[in-house]
Parts: C-alpha cells; structure tokens; sequence
C-alpha cells in the first residue's frame, strides 16, 4: 500500500516572559529559555528606572532576540503564556495583577513576602494558574522531604537551628528557603513557625527556651545559597546540609515549572506538585 505521510505534528512552544530581566536570575532564565526546545522568549520586564529597558532581551548574550525589555507591563506580558518572576515583592504583585487579568500563568520565585502579601498572591491564584516557591531547585526541594522525615523522627528532644549564606547582593534574611525548612520542621512536629522562630539573639538572650527554632543569617561575597540545619540533641547532632554551587538548578527548576502550568488553568502550586513530592 502506498500514500503520502501526513507531515509531523508540531507542539507549539511554550511562550515565556520574564520579570526582572537583567537580574542575576533574570538573564539566566532568558539564556536558559533560548537553549529549551520547547520554549521561546515572548517577553521581557525590568523596573522603568533600569537601564536596561528599551534594549534587547539578548543584548547581554551579544545577540538579538528581537524581545524588547520594557516597562510595560500588558505590553511585556500580551504575548505570554506563562511569566517567570525573580524580581522584588512588590514588583511580582504588580506583575501577578496583570497576569491574572490577561489570563497568564505565573512562576513565582521571588522571596521576602509578608504574610498580607502571600494572601494576596494567593487570591491571583483563583484567577490564574501560579507556581510558587521559594527555592525551585530539586536538591532544595528533596531536602525538604528529608528535613520533614527528621523533624518527626526526632521530635522535641532536639533543638532545631537554620543557618543560611548567600551573597551580599541578598537584600532579605532570613531566606526564603530557611523560612520554608522552618516552616516545614514546625508543621512535622504539629506547631506553627510563628510560635517558634527567633530571628535574633544578642546581649543577655538568657537561655536558649525550649521547642525555639533559632536562625542566624551570612552574607558576603558570591555565595551562591546554602542551607545547614541543626538537630541539636543531647550527645549528637544531625546536620542537613545543601548547597548550590550554581543558579542552574533554580532556571531548571523554574522552567520545569512553567511546563507543569501549560496544563493548568488556576490555582496555587509549590515545588512538591511540579516534581510530584506531595
Ligand atoms: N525561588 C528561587 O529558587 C530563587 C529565588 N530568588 C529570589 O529571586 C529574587 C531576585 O533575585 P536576583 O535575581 O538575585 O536579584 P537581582 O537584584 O539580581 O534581580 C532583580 C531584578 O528585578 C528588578 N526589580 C527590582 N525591583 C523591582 C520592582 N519593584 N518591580 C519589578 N522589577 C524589579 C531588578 O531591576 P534593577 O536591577 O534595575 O533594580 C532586577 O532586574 C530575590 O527575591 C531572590 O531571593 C533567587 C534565586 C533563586
Ligand atoms: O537571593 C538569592 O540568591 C536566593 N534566594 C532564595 C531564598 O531566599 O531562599 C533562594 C536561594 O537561596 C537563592
């Protein structure tokens, strides 16, 4: 039997704007966005005062996109399916409103919310699909899994201490990440984190009290993030550490989690859906 074969089915690309463009994750997603098969540039956004906004989105790479950074943000965002967002708090609400009006889904890596701020990206989350978390690598993410495994093995017998670096461009402590191990531990062992956390101890703190998680925060130079958590018995420690030699796993990871939204058309997700840790 003969016949003509019909010509292959093309998936269309996943079209991806980026907030926060020529930041240090910002330039690393639009290089990460250009090497996907399966994805393409569709937008970029910086603050009005950079210098950055009217050049190519690629100018940095010493090529052309053809993507203007702008400060507009329907204009930035109208061609979008889905935006990656690494910028400050209230720039990602900004963002988040018009997304949720044009009907764009969102990753959403930035850190420092408060807790208003956090409801309300949670209410964006009714009108579109968003991803939210505040580390997207893998390694960070198994870890959690670890850290919720440990804090229910070994319960109050243990004082829990989170210390974080990163580098000194860092402008919110503790971090996100640190936050999250905290918030994760106090949820294990069924308490709330705002029951628990001291942030600081200086001058006549008395002794440490009972059932605290304690953290203490570096910065300086190019650290990249890492992450110790201390289990602090009598007699042992368990320490569980990670961290990033690089910014390639939080692209990977932010990437990973603009595929998983394609599917989605509301609502709030973490890490854990996007790699199926739940
Ligand atoms: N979830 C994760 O896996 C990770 C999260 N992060 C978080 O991402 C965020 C950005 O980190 P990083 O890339 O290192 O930071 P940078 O300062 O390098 O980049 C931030 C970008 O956002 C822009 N920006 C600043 N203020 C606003 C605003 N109000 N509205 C819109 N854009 C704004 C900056 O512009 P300009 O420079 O002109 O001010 C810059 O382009 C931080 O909150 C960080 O903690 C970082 C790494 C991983
Ligand atoms: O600002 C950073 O760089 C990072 N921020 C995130 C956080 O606050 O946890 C994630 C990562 O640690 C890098």
């Amino acid at each position: 039997m003969t016949g003509t074969s019909s010509p292959a089915a093309t998936t269309p690309r996943l079209r991806v704007a980026v907030a926060g463009a020529s930041g240090r994750m910002g330039r690393m997603l639009i290089e990460a966005v250009r090497a996907s098969d399966d994805c393409v540039l569709a937008g970029a956004l910086d603050v009005a005062a950079s210098p950055a906004v009217g050049s190519d989105a690629t100018a940095f790479l010493g090529i052309a996109s053809g993507v203007p950074i702008t400060a507009d943000l329907r204009a930035g965002l109208q061609h979008a399916d889905v935006l990656i967002d690494f910028t400050r708090p209230e720039g990602t609400l900004a963002h988040l409103a018009v997304c949720a009006e044009l009907g764009v889904k969102a990753v959403i890596g930035t850190t420092g919310f408060s807790a208003v701020q956090k409801a309300e990206i949670a209410a964006y989350a009714e009108k579109t699909a968003v991803v939210f978390a505040p580390n997207m690598s893998v390694g960070v993410n198994v870890t959690l899994k670890l850290l919720q495994m440990a804090a229910k093995a070994l319960g109050e017998g243990y004082d829990v201490e989170i210390v974080e670096a990163h580098h000194k461009h860092k402008v919110d402590a503790p971090s996100g990440t640190a936050l999250k191990m905290g918030e994760v531990i106090a949820e294990a062992q069924g308490t709330r984190l705002s029951d628990r956390a001291v942030y600081e101890r200086y001058g006549d703190t008395g002794a440490r009290q009972q059932g605290t998680i304690g953290f203490a925060t570096i910065r300086g130079g190019d650290v990249v993030g890492e992450h110790t958590v201390m289990f602090i018995g009598a007699g042992e420690r368990v320490e569980v550490t990670h961290k990033s030699n690089s910014r390639v796993g939080y692209t990977e990871g932010s990437l990973r989690a603009a595929r998983f939204l394609a599917t989605r058309r509301t609502g709030m997700f973490d890490m854990f859906d996007v790699l199926g840790l739940n």
